[in-house]
């Protein structure tokens, strides 16, 4: 046993980095990160809590494949990465066991899963030894467990679709969860039942039984995108702003939001008593807006981590008596990540204190300068609580719904956000939809984000029931199948049918996702994500004990360069880490990291649900360090070929069956079994290729060190001739600088 990094071994024993390294710490070990060198005394302590699994065990399936070169090594490298994703993703399937329990389906499937446990519990009649000790052991226990009699009969044939769980297999070819447990062992994977078996596993498992597989390809896309229609050039007509509001704690969101509301809204209304519906609109000239009734900028980041880019304008409050304060710049880098023009609305001018050129002048900082001064951003003075400059700020709104040229469809079928939903007591799911394209009609079939369902009734932020609904306008529904989540997206179908197995086929989707669980960035898993061609920036958000430090800091991470990979400080600031920075964080794919400052319980909780990565850190150069290898561990590896030895051909034998075998002399180096050749005739390479076959007298060798014969049998390669050179290289992985 040798030394090894933290996430070698993790990777090794199917678990994360993370636990590792949460794991030695809770027995005092420090260690920075997962390139951290472990000892082989901590190995071994490591070994009593990960190390249910002999790695040598773990590559027989895959070792039963050939291996030609260097890339298909790689290849089986991602095997094993694969089954250990899998299995190391299991704390999440147990996480996401409350989320998908709402779904009856999974419910279900749950419910069956304890009760087969509860069964082999009784079976073997020591409850003790399967209680407490966590998921493995109990798995191992649960194996050596007596196997039921089958009673029935092993199908000839079976077809799955997506991914199958070691249950789901069990169950398709009448066979107990733990007998498959039990020859998955055999075949050197570990795995717990309800774990997802790749196709290679399916497939291995059923030849055991003879039975043939086939899976079937699931046609039915999922991705909205496949079923938007493109809209015509003609058709688009104008379509209202919808704005949100953000700003400082107190600075006058929602006494802004009230006032909009008053003066606009209630005009000409009859009663004027609006509903909260999450969004309203107000008329202004003759043109609409529309305003999200939730202000602050974590509502609006956390819909954009759930892919919907609602927001056309975001109207920044900065109170004229306080100026620039830190939430001020969290929604200025909020709105900017999510590259929405921002409008300024100074508020509080009725206040004493009130100094407008101050916020000016402090919002150049963040290169929102005034029309006057020179730049481009707009900004607004006014009164929310007088409801003085109301008008101005909406006439500010048209104008830049002007210049932003907002432009839908009404002739489609709509497509939006969920702003709201919840389930009533009496209504069923209420979702509170904004149609962003097409029109939402009465009747309409509806698919949901993993939802589906007719539109049974339709109100809008008045109150009043309508029939249709066109591009940017709020509306409450009723007629879902289940509650979506806010930011989820929605379209409607002209096929019921369609619809229906849409939403079907979104749903089960949801569940196989929530299953594998989605993995957000991480230091851990960056590499990955960069090979599959998955990221190109790294998103950072910094948090400091104070302002110089972030500086220092944002601006040395700015300076690494590593090919083909780029750093963007999204968001920095002082103090702890807050939930708001971890939504941010979400949304924008971002590692988050500490200096010298923790985050507080909800961000902890959130990072923790929305799997970010926070990194917490004392002394700059680590955080360096740490970004910078990660970074050069994510570029695809270079390999550089380097060669080992030379063997002179001195005599030929050629034997029927196996070849021509070449008598030959280790001049240099050594040869090794697995290793590349080449074979050099006059200084000209003849041939390249593989060693098929390294001999010491009669006995097979790993390798010939030099002074000593041998006998080389190439791969496809038998012209070889007395005074040929053989000579052995090896492709080796070089370090990026
Ligand atoms: N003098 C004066 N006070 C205002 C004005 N606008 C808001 N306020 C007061 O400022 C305080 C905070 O206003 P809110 O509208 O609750 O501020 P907010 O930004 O929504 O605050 P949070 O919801 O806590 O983030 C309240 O006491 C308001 O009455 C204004 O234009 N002038």
């Amino acid at each position: 046993m040798s030394k090894k990094r933290v996430y070698e071994y993790a990777k090794e024993n199917n678990t994360t980095s993370k636990e590792v390294i949460n794991y030695l710490k809770s027995l005092d070990i420090n260690v920075s990160n997962h390139m951290s060198t472990i000892s082989i005394e901590t190995i071994l302590k490591l070994d009593e809590k990960f190390g249910s699994k002999e790695p040598e065990k773990k590559n027989t399936s895959t070792q039963e494949k050939p291996k030609k070169s260097a890339n298909n090594h790689n290849n089986n490298n991602n095997n094993n990465k694969k089954t250990s994703g899998n299995t190391g993703k299991n704390g999440n399937q147990q996480g996401n066991k409350g989320k998908t329990n709402n779904n009856p389906k999974t419910g279900g499937q749950q419910k069956n899963g304890q009760h087969n446990q509860g069964q082999n519990q009784n079976q073997n009649r020591n409850k003790n030894k399967n209680r407490g000790k966590g998921g493995r052991n109990n798995n191992q226990q649960r194996q050596q467990q007596p196997q039921k009699p089958v009673v029935k009969e092993t199908p000839k044939k079976i077809t799955y679709s997506g991914t199958l769980t070691v249950d789901e297999l069990a169950g398709k070819l009448n066979k107990d969860a733990s007998e498959l447990i039990k020859k998955l062992m055999f075949l050197g994977v570990m795995a717990t039942k309800n774990q997802d078996l790749d196709d290679d596993a399916v497939e291995l498992i059923c030849s055991e039984y003879d039975v043939e597989v086939e899976k079937e390809i699931v046609f039915e896309d999922t991705d909205f995108d496949k079923y938007l229609e493109e809209s015509k050039q003609e058709n688009l007509v104008e379509r209202p702003a919808v704005v949100t509001i953000m700003g400082h704690v107190d600075h006058g969101k929602t006494t802004l939001l009230d006032a909009i509301r008053h003066t606009k809204v209630t005009e000409g209304e009859a009663g004027g008593i609006t509903q909260h519906i999450g969004a309203y609109q107000v008329e202004n000239e003759g043109k609409k807006v529309t305003f999200l009734d939730t202000p602050g900028h974590a509502a609006f980041t956390s819909m954009r981590s759930r892919g919907a880019q609602v927001t056309d304008i975001a109207i920044l409050v900065v109170a004229a008596d306080d100026g620039v304060m830190p939430q001020t710049v969290e929604a200025i880098n909020h709105a900017k990540a999510a590259e929405v023009p921002i409008i300024i609305a100074v508020n509080k001018m009725d206040k004493e204190g009130a100094n407008p050129d101050r916020v000016m002048q402090e919002l150049t900082e963040y290169e929102l300068v005034p029309e006057d001064w020179g730049g481009d951003t707009i900004f607004v003075n006014l009164s929310a609580i007088k409801q003085e400059g109301i008008n101005d700020l909406l006439e500010m709104i048209l104008l830049v719904s002007e210049v932003e040229e907002l432009k839908a469809d009404q002739t489609q079928n709509a497509f939006g956000t969920v702003i709201e939903a919840q389930l009533d007591k009496g209504r069923g799911s209420v979702a509170t939809l904004l149609v962003q394209n097409g029109t939402l009609r009465v009747g309409d079939s509806i698919v949901v984000g993993n939802t589906f369902g007719r539109v049974r009734a339709m109100v809008n932020d008045l109150g009043k029931r309508v029939q249709e609904a066109g591009p940017s306008t709020p509306v409450e529904i009723t007629g879902l199948n289940d509650v979506p989540q806010a930011g989820d997206q929605f379209l409607v179908f002209s096929d019921e049918k369609k619809a229906r197995q849409i939403g079907e086929a979104r749903q089960q989707k949801h569940i196989q996702e929530s299953r594998t669980g989605q993995s957000k960035v991480s230091l851990d898993d960056l590499f990955e994500q960069i090979k599959q061609g998955e990221m190109k920036d790294i998103n950072i958000i910094i948090k400091a004990d104070v302002q110089g430090s972030a500086e220092a800091l944002a601006s040395s991470l700015r300076k690494i360069e590593v090919e083909g990979v780029q750093i963007k400080i999204i968001h920095t600031g002082v103090g702890a880490i807050t939930e708001s920075d971890i939504i941010l964080a979400a949304a924008s794919n971002a590692i988050v990291i500490g200096f010298n400052v923790r985050p507080d319980a909800n961000a902890k909780k959130t990072a923790e649900t929305e799997e970010v990565d926070v990194r917490l850190h004392r002394v700059i150069y680590k955080v360096i360090e740490e970004i910078e290898s990660a970074m050069k561990g994510m570029l695809d590896p270079e390999f550089e070929e380097k060669v080992t030895g030379q063997a002179e051909v001195r005599e030929i034998f050629k034997v029927s069956k196996v070849g021509t075998i070449a008598g030959s002399y280790v001049t240099d180096g050594k040869i090794t079994r697995n290793a590349g050749v080449r074979i050099i005739r006059d200084g000209v390479v003849q041939f390249e290729g593989e060693i098929d076959a390294l001999k010491r007298f009669k006995d097979d060798v790993k390798e010939v060190a030099q002074n000593y014969e041998c006998g080389i049998t190439i791969k496809n390669f038998n012209d070889i001739k007395e005074g040929d050179i053989i000579e052995a290289f090896v492709m080796e992985e070089i370090e990026r600088k």
